[in-house]
């Protein structure tokens, strides 16, 4: 799977245009291709993907509540009746700038999977904590706190999205092996707490500086089953490029 999270970029005309050259220069993918976009823009791309066996929309955010007086906010329920397929939950930037912690997020992935929702959950370390070599400690924390309280069933349908934040928007792409290592860890977290068939089953994408010319060779790894990609899906050659960096099922 490759997702685009186009985090407060494009214009509504832009995002449109966006993804027509998105999809028409790969018509069928041979993937299941996110596009995360802003919450204005989500009828309209959605309208422009509906019916393709290939193509969905991510929300990048959603309240915790059924409904209520909460500005601003966007609910579940309002996500599924538009068609929207996917919710990015938990992500740094949204742990940085509005104080999300896992508790939180926990409770959104739960209101996301009661709808019907399929959440893209974000996890990852900070540079400092990298550098103590402490990344599995705190990533499997994170894990456990927002993913323990599923059952088989909702975990199965739950996208995991390491991302770590040094590697977000700097150009600092994680190395293969770092990557795979931190897969694996998480994969023989959840096969260990729900069963290997869900561990082996379960989608987790790397996240963080992923471009045209690295996407091969992290998707290459057994454990990395496609990228969440910021800056690069921004151009149509450089996410379709992208799209077509993934290994075949
Ligand atoms: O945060 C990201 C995707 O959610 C990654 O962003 P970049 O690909 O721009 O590093």
């Amino acid at each position: 799977m490759v997702a685009g999270n186009w985090k407060m970029n494009t214009t509504p005309s832009e995002g449109k245009a966006l993804v027509r050259a998105v999809m028409e220069k790969v018509p069928n993918p041979a993937t299941r291709v996110v596009f995360g976009v802003p919450a204005i823009q989500l009828l309209g791309i959605q309208e422009l993907v509906k019916g393709h066996p290939n193509y969905a929309v991510a929300a990048q955010n959603m309240h915790q509540e059924e409904s209520g007086a909460y500005t601003g906010e966007l609910s579940a329920a309002m996500l599924v009746d538009a068609g929207i397929e996917y919710v990015i939950l938990g992500h740094s930037e949204r742990r940085d700038y509005a104080g999300e912690d896992d508790d939180l997020i926990n409770l959104k992935i739960n209101r996301a999977l009661k709808h019907g929702l399929k959440p893209i959950y974000c996890c990852g370390e900070k540079l400092d904590i990298r550098q103590a070599g402490n990344q599995e400690i705190v990533v499997g924390h994170q894990i456990e706190q927002a993913l323990s309280s599923l059952d088989p069933e909702q975990i199965s349908r739950v996208v995991i999205a390491y991302e770590p934040v040094w590697a977000i928007g700097t150009g600092m792409t994680a190395s293969n092996e770092q990557a795979q290592q931190m897969h694996a860890y998480i994969r023989k977290m959840i096969s260990n707490q729900f069963g290997s068939e869900v561990g082996n089953n379960i989608t987790i994408l790397y996240g963080g500086s992923v471009k045209p010319n690295n996407a091969r060779e992290l998707f290459a790894e057994p454990d990395v089953d496609g990228g969440l990609v910021g800056g690069a899906s921004l151009e149509a050659d450089s996410f379709a490029a992208i799209i077509e960096a993934v290994r075949p099922a």
